[in-house]
């Protein structure tokens, strides 16, 4: 919440530190998120076995952010989900599945740019 004695920067930097608190939360406490840190770990071994441009590097990199930055709007879905509504109910649910969508679209893209840039690559050695 923005405490109207803050000047501009002063509030940023407020932002910033509730910003990487958030980020801190994301990393320690969500299983989906430390599973997603850990392919994209491997993702980054994967690179320098591979040897690959600096043009996939980037576009690797985009594709784990993508994927980072989607699970973590959907653990904060399920948080708010969670919060209003611990009891079953089927609006819930659905409201759950459409955010588990936008991971699941992000994985499935990113599965996507990973078979161009390794599937030739895989391909040259055999
Ligand atoms: N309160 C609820 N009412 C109805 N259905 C629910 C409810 N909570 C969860 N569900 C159903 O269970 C699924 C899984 O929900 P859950 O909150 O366990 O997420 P998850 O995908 O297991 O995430 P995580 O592993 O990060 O906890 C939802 O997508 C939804 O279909």
């Amino acid at each position: 919440m923005k405490n109207p004695k803050d000047g501009f920067l002063r509030g940023r930097i407020r932002s910033l530190k509730f910003a990487f608190k958030g980020l801190w939360i994301l990393v320690t406490s969500e299983d989906s998120i430390k599973a997603q840190l850990f392919i994209a770990f491997i993702a980054t071994i994967l690179g320098f076995v591979f040897n690959i441009s600096p043009l996939e590097w980037g576009i690797q990199f985009l594709a784990i952010g993508l994927v980072l930055v989607a699970e973590a709007a959907n653990s904060a879905v399920e948080e708010i989900a969670d919060f209003i509504h611990p009891e079953f109910h089927e609006k819930i649910g659905k409201i759950k599945d459409i955010a588990a969508g936008a991971p699941t679209f992000a994985a499935l893209i990113s599965l996507i740019i990973a078979s161009i840039i390794y599937v030739p690559k895989i391909a040259l050695l055999f």
